[in-house]
């Protein structure tokens, strides 16, 4: 297979080789993906129906440019000498990003130095070099300033990789942050002097020898003990770990290395709200905890968040679903349960985020008995407007997504409907074999008996599970009817005692 050869080319001729993921174009049903092999700062694109066939695609493409030998894959980038940059195939890169970046997580310091200047004022050529640290790097060329510092960067960018402590983990992270438009996320980068994999050599026990492999110590296990199974997501494993020095117990999730992942940590790290799973850090590491996956190019994300109730909000409407009648503890639980879903969710919305998988199965309850809403790796911003497949319904049947969801053009909005059927859970019997109701209810239809019993609450549900999105009321509207419902329930229940 040509990804395969290809990695065996580049680990022979000792040439770094990364994939970087360009990105989607089309609509869903045609919609073509395209994939970027960069071997030693040489790009070469594929593109295919998914990702897997885009990344083979473009191996195939390296490697047939290789073996034509139209270019020498040998060739190293000339340093210390005057460079000409012409390869504009990574023209598009923001290579000063990630020198600022670079030197910012890393404490380092640099500058932008002027060589020299060329060429009449019509026809100028710039000349510039980054110094990092007191470190001169190629100087680069350029038909204006910008351009010539871009190249400069793209020059020590490519020179900095070949450092012996170059960690790999920066570089991938910050491809990571490019493909996805992200620049603020929380991901602690790695900093060579205080290195998160120790890389200590090691003797060979079979020959004796002081050999250059690597024994890397996991923070996870440096850091915590007592780990203990949570749960398995779509994406990674959760644990509940004991804090060695905060003597403190926590959830960490391990997942591969993805947009997902990061999506999801760049999203927790923007919110802090008591309705929502506090995340506190995350961190990179080569290896899964306990993992199976073999393959040593992955890097995995940690990320450590707040330790909650096993028990999720499903287990909680399951649980009630076992208790023959609609009693008025439900129906009080169920509101407060409702009232803080919505704090979370006007919070969500408040900070430009839409969740778009607000399910049962999503939402946790802190060991306080508060409400915490998880499972950000579906999150997008308000503005984003790309189309989502659902990717799991609850119980193999009942959907919480929108009717206008799986559509390119929606909104926050989406976030209310899936809402207006959770609050049918919390007060309503709906168990299973009784799923036709909660279709009916997709349909605006809510149970015949339920306005009797529930009328304040009836009359803001109905709103939520309009079909046009503009006729649903934002958060804050469903969170002041909520409180509507709760004194007038109040006001109900008293009145009934008073005449008992
Ligand atoms: N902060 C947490 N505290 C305690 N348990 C958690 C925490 N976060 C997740 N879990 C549990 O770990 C399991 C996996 O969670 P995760 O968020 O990875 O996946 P999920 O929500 O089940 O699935 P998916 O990501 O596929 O929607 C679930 O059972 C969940 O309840």
């Amino acid at each position: 297979m040509a990804v395969a050869k290809l990695n065996e080319y580049a680990q022979k001729a000792r040439l770094d080789l990364r994939y970087e993921d360009v990105g989607c174009d089309g609509l869903d049903h045609i919609r073509t993906f395209t994939m970027r092999v960069i071997l030693d700062g040489k790009t070469y694109d594929g593109v295919g129906k998914n990702k897997k066939e885009a990344k083979l695609k473009a191996a195939e493409n390296a490697l047939s440019i290789l073996s034509e030998g139209t270019i020498d894959p040998l060739g190293k980038p000339n340093h210390g000498t005057r460079v000409n940059f012409q390869d504009n195939s990574c023209a598009e890169t923001n290579f000063i990003g990630y020198i600022n970046h670079y030197c910012q997580q890393t404490n380092r310091s640099q500058s932008y130095v002027e060589e020299e200047r060329r060429g009449t004022p019509d026809k100028r050529q710039f000349f510039f070099k980054v110094i990092i640290d007191k470190k001169d790097y190629p100087v680069g060329e350029g038909k204006s300033v910008k351009k010539a510092k871009q190249n400069a960067a793209q020059l020590a960018w490519s020179a900095l990789q070949e450092q012996p402590d170059w960690d790999r983990q920066v570089y991938h992270v910050l491809y990571f942050f490019k493909s996805l438009n992200i620049h603020a996320v929380r991901v602690q980068l790695l900093n060579p002097f205080i290195p998160l994999f120790s890389k200590d050599a090691v003797k060979d026990q079979n020959t004796g020898n002081s050999q250059n492999e690597t024994s890397i110590e996991s923070r996870f296990t440096l850091d915590f003990d007592s780990m203990e199974y949570l749960g398995i997501g779509a994406f990674g494993r959760v644990y509940k770990a004991r804090h060695k020095l905060l003597e403190k117990d926590f959830a960490v999730k391990v997942v591969c290395l993805e947009e997902k992942s990061l999506r999801e940590v760049g999203t927790l790290s923007d919110l802090l709200h008591p309705n929502i799973v506090r995340y506190y850090v995350s961190w990179l590491e080569h290896s899964e905890y306990q993992g199976d996956s073999d393959s040593t190019d992955s890097s995995y994300l940690y990320i450590q968040m707040e330790l909650c109730d096993t028990k999720t909000l499903k287990e909680w409407i399951e649980e009630k679903n076992t208790q023959s009648l609609q009693d008025s503890k439900r129906r009080e639980e169920g509101l407060s349960i409702a009232q803080q879903i919505v704090s979370g969710v006007e919070y969500i919305h408040s900070k430009k985020h839409i969740h778009r998988d607000l399910k049962p199965a999503n939402i946790l309850f802190g060991l306080g008995g508060e409400v915490k809403i998880g499972d950000f790796g579906l999150v997008t911003r308000d503005d984003d407007g790309d189309a989502l497949i659902e990717r799991t319904k609850d119980s193999g049947t009942v959907s919480y997504m929108a009717p206008e969801q799986n559509k390119k053009n929606y909104d926050r909005k989406v976030d209310i409907f899936a809402l207006g059927l959770i609050f049918l859970e919390l007060f309503w019997k709906v168990s299973t074999g009784h799923e036709k109701m909660f279709t009916e209810a997709r349909c605006q239809n809510l149970p015949k008996d339920f306005p009797q019993t529930f009328l304040q609450e009836n009359r803001i549900m109905e709103l939520m599970l309009r079909e046009k999105p503009e006729e649903r009321p934002e958060a804050s509207k469903v969170k002041a009817e909520l409180e509507c419902a709760k004194t007038f329930n109040a006001q109900n229940e008293r009145q009934k005692n008073a005449t008992v």
